[in-house]
């Protein structure tokens, strides 16, 4: 969901509707004020809360509240912002985002200078959910994979594809085999 932390607005509506349903969904919510979309996204069925650590001043009280109304955290940081600044939550969430593009819309290219964040969290926090969002396809994957990653948003190379399934259990089978490498090697 966007809504105000990029310039680029996606047009979505701030309104969700009591009808909509998010059962089992991991809600990234690219917006301003997270704090107000907590519990209509509980409501709604929400399973994962992900939020941007740059849209709030209090990180600790919004982890409590997404806890409290029974979902998954998961925290995001944009291209800009040093991982250092996520280090300190990194025990109290589910998962840690990496965003590896601008907020904002899909299709851009991946950024391949965020991988050492990765890299860096993956090896403070060996078991952390470690996802990355933007520019992931076949071409990219395996830089995201052997960094750390186990979790990854991929669109636009899914959706040009002319076989998506097949996109989709490549980007499965490199994450899988990485991590059962770095399982072995520990
Ligand atoms: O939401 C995004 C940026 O705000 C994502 O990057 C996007 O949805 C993924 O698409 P793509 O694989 O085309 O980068």
């Amino acid at each position: 969901m966007t809504h105000h932390l990029h310039s680029q607005s996606s047009g979505e509506s701030p309104v969700v509707k009591s009808h909509l349903d998010l059962s089992d969904s991991n809600m990234h919510m690219m917006v301003s004020k997270p704090e107000q979309w907590v519990k209509p996204m509980a409501i709604a069925g929400a399973n994962q809360y992900t939020f941007h650590l740059e849209a709030t001043e209090n990180p600790g009280a919004l982890i409590k509240d997404i806890r409290e109304n029974g979902m998954k955290v998961g925290l995001a940081i944009k291209p800009g912002t040093s991982v250092e600044y996520l280090a300190p939550w990194a025990n109290q969430i589910d998962m840690a985002l990496v965003m590896t593009v601008e907020p904002g819309f899909g299709g851009q290219k991946f950024m391949e200078d965020m991988m050492p964040k990765v890299h860096w969290l993956r090896t403070q926090f060996p078991s952390l959910d470690i996802e990355v969002d933007g520019g992931v396809g076949p071409d990219t994957v395996h830089k995201c994979a052997e960094a750390g990653a186990n979790m990854i948003v991929s669109g636009s190379a899914i959706m040009r594809s002319e076989d998506p399934r097949s996109v989709i259990n490549l980007l499965r089978n490199v994450c899988s085999e990485a991590a059962q490498k770095r399982s072995l090697d520990r």
